[in-house]
């Protein structure tokens, strides 16, 4: 399939001293130019270091990464460099990838002054130009990162991302550490400089009701795998995979009785360890053992052979898709 980014079969091992942890294992997904992809999953799934694997930040030990058709996994150093800086990563914590003795302009413009030859004056009208691109002034370029609140400061690094206008940016728990109404503007922000500029996101959250908003599909990870991925609407409407639906099941809403609140059973699995067949089987609302007159399981797996007491165990092989 064509389109901005294509990730294939992508894989990222950490290694480790029992044994090698393969924290991102076969994802594969697409993101078409000017649109975002929402990326959902409890934490440790696998989500931030499938972000920063598409960058070559986190060790990629199968699959490949292509940026509008190019190999980013396999091209030379200064290809990928190039190539890299068309993909820009925001984090959760603005304050840390700030440096607190630098005037925010000047950090904006940092990656500017490093691949492209500009004038300082150029670099001065573009770091006013992006600081006011996101809602600031540009007369805060003189200012210190402390003189913001934590708003401003992932103002000003989207503003930094947006400096080498890249196609995408991957935008890893963004607004996890801002409160409802700064994050309201965030997500407002971001819907404004896609529509502005034609960026793309991959939109990393652990808050599906802020991912549903900006997302024009979602992919759900579960223990390295992406389980489901679809289009906003109907993953919320018609989830197919149990993980999907207990998530959404998890999900506090307004005016909401407490008791029907669903909550995730039992502990993530550990990933060096993965339940076999299906990785969510062993937390499963309908499994790990189906009555076997259903036939199939939530997701329409067929079922392995039935037990005396009428139930069998859930064998759902998960495939990236979700489907086998
Ligand atoms: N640098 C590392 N070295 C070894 N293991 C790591 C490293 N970074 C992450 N991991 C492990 O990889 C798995 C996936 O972690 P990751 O941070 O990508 O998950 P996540 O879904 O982004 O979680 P969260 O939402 O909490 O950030 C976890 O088991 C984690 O402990």
């Amino acid at each position: 399939m064509s389109g901005l980014l294509t990730v294939d079969g992508l894989r990222v091992t950490y290694p480790g001293g029992e044994r090698p942890l393969h924290a991102v294992d076969g994802v594969s997904l697409h993101i078409e130019a000017g649109t975002t992809l929402g990326l959902v999953g409890e934490s440790g799934s696998g989500k931030s270091t499938l972000g920063r694997g598409i960058l070559g930040l986190a060790p990629v030990t199968a699959g490949t990464v292509r940026l509008n058709g190019k190999d980013i996994t396999h091209a030379t150093a200064k290809a990928r460099r190039d190539l890299c800086s068309q993909i820009q990563m925001v984090f959760q914590d603005p304050y840390a990838s700030l440096n607190p003795r630098m005037p925010v302009g000047k950090a904006i413009v940092e990656p500017m002054a490093e691949h492209l030859s500009l004038s300082n004056r150029e670099l001065r009208l573009e770091s006013g130009r992006l600081l006011e691109l996101v809602g600031l002034s540009a007369s805060d370029a003189n200012r210190y990162p402390f003189q913001f609140s934590g708003g401003q400061r992932q103002r000003i690094a989207i503003a930094r991302a947006l400096a080498l206008k890249p196609s995408l940016i991957i935008a890893d728990e963004i607004t996890s550490a801002l409160d409802v109404s700064v994050q309201a503007a965030i997500l407002n922000l971001l819907r404004e400089l896609q529509r502005e500029t034609g960026v793309a996101f991959l939109f990393i959250s652990h808050n599906l009701a802020v991912v549903r908003y900006l997302s024009d599909r979602i992919a759900v990870m579960n223990l390295g795998k992406i389980v489901e991925e679809a289009d906003a609407g109907r993953l919320f409407s018609e989830p197919r995979h149990p993980y999907t639906s207990v998530l959404i099941g998890a999900v506090p809403r307004v005016h909401q009785r407490e008791d029907a609140l669903r909550p995730l059973q039992g502990d993530v699995p550990d990933p060096l360890h993965p339940p076999a067949g299906c990785r969510f089987h062993t937390r499963c609302p309908v499994g790990p053992a189906v009555r076997s007159d259903r036939g199939s399981c939530a997701v329409d797996q067929p079922l392995g052979e039935s037990g005396p007491d009428g139930t069998v165990a859930c064998h759902f092989p998960l495939t990236s898709s979700g489907r086998s």
